[in-house]
């Protein structure tokens, strides 16, 4: 078997350009019954699903064995009251399948004239998305709109593709509509794409998947040092990073920003440090949240684990298992991380956090 997953990141790339055109032009129009309060208290937009519509069928025409563990799924779109969402969905899906090839795309992946989805296959893609994951075999997953909150603020969001074969993280891919093409111009231009091959490094790319840029995680003096975290307080602990920022004598603040975008903000030098605590108990990390991510970082040239230093396994099935949070870093600065990690611990045991 080759190794170089070429015809893999060919349709990667399309079908998460196909799906960040999709959430950036329904972000203009989104209105407020296409919103729907998820089991877990979190939001997912008509957006979201038909991004895992058009991804899964890409997936479904170009690898018609491999499985896909996705966020999203059809159950709440089947009933009587959800007419409305599924027509905009099968709408939505279809003018995306159907719109204009990209870099690197193939018409045989998405629609021709006259080919539109019927409702029923479009959530039949959708579910193609329940696989289980686990230690081995060869699946994507897939979260179709990460940082849904941000999305719906209009502020950062990510969609987010990766490939794990016998638990190993292959290829990831990141799509970022919102976020500024260089980091030192934040009013320049917006939209990019992160693509990361194991082996074969980390690079940029324009949100068309074109001009390639190889990235890389710079040194930092300790000086220079920042961290980025979530902006939801109830998804990362702001209040255990200070404890860790301080005990590094970081004096920048913190930068805060939605999704796997803080993965490709890090990729590319603009943080120094991703740090993710849990915020109390119960919560699992899904592996859709950072598999893209792990290997966008090891790829260029960072480490990312657990708070204990532990790798993170996405061999345990839809979540990371246990939550001991994820640090992620350049390898100067990781090991400084997890050793202020490691004492703020013990200052939180003894109550003086
Ligand atoms: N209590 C919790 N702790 C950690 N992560 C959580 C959480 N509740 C939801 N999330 C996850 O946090 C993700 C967003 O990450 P971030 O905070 O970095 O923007 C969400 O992805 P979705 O927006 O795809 O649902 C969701 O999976
Ligand atoms: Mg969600
Ligand atoms: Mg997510
Ligand atoms: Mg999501």
């Amino acid at each position: 078997m080759s190794l170089s997953f070429t015809t893999e990141r060919q349709v990667a790339v399309a079908a998460v350009r196909r799906a960040c055109g999709l959430t950036a032009s329904v972000f203009n129009k989104l209105v407020k019954n296409e919103t729907l309060t998820k089991g877990d208290k979190s939001p997912v937009t008509v957006g979201d699903f038909a991004a895992q519509a058009v991804v899964n069928v890409m997936l479904g025409r170009a690898f018609p064995g491999d499985a896909i563990v996705g966020e999203e799924d059809a159950a709440d779109l089947r009933g009587e009251d959800a007419t409305s969402m599924r027509t905009r969905i099968v709408e939505l899906a279809n003018e995306a399948l159907a719109g204009e090839l990209g870099l690197g795309d193939m018409a045989e992946w998405g629609i021709g004239p006259g080919q539109e989805l019927p409702a029923e296959a479009l959530l039949e893609a959708i579910d193609r998305g329940t696989h289980a994951g686990g230690r081995t075999g060869r699946f994507w997953t897939l979260d179709p709109i990460d940082g849904t909150k941000g999305f719906l603020r209009g502020e950062q969001y990510a969609v987010c593709l990766s490939l794990i074969v016998d638990s190993q993280v292959q290829l990831g891919v990141i799509g970022c509509p919102n976020l500024p093409q260089h980091a030192s111009s934040p009013e320049g231009p917006r939209g990019c794409l992160f693509v990361a091959v194991r082996g074969q490094g980390a690079q940029q790319l324009s949100l068309s998947g074109a001009h390639p840029t190889p990235i890389a995680i710079p040194d930092f003096a300790p000086e220079e040092v920042n961290f980025l975290e979530s902006v939801e307080a109830a998804h990362s602990s702001h209040s255990f990073n200070d404890a860790v920022a301080k005990i590094m004598n970081v004096t920048r603040a913190p930068t805060r920003m939605d999704s796997q975008a803080k993965y490709c903000a890090l990729a590319r030098g603009d943080g120094a440090v991703y740090l993710r605590m849990p915020t109390g108990v119960g919560y699992k990390e899904k592996i859709w949240d950072h598999a893209p991510g792990s290997i966008l970082i090891e790829e260029a040239g960072g480490i990312i684990t657990d708070s204990r230093g532990q790798p993170l396994d996405f061999g345990l099935g839809r979540t990371l298992g246990e939550n001991y949070g994820v640090v992620a870093a350049g390898k100067s600065t990781h090991a400084a991380v997890i050793d202020a990690i490691r004492k703020a611990k013990e200052q939180e045991a003894k109550g003086h956090m």
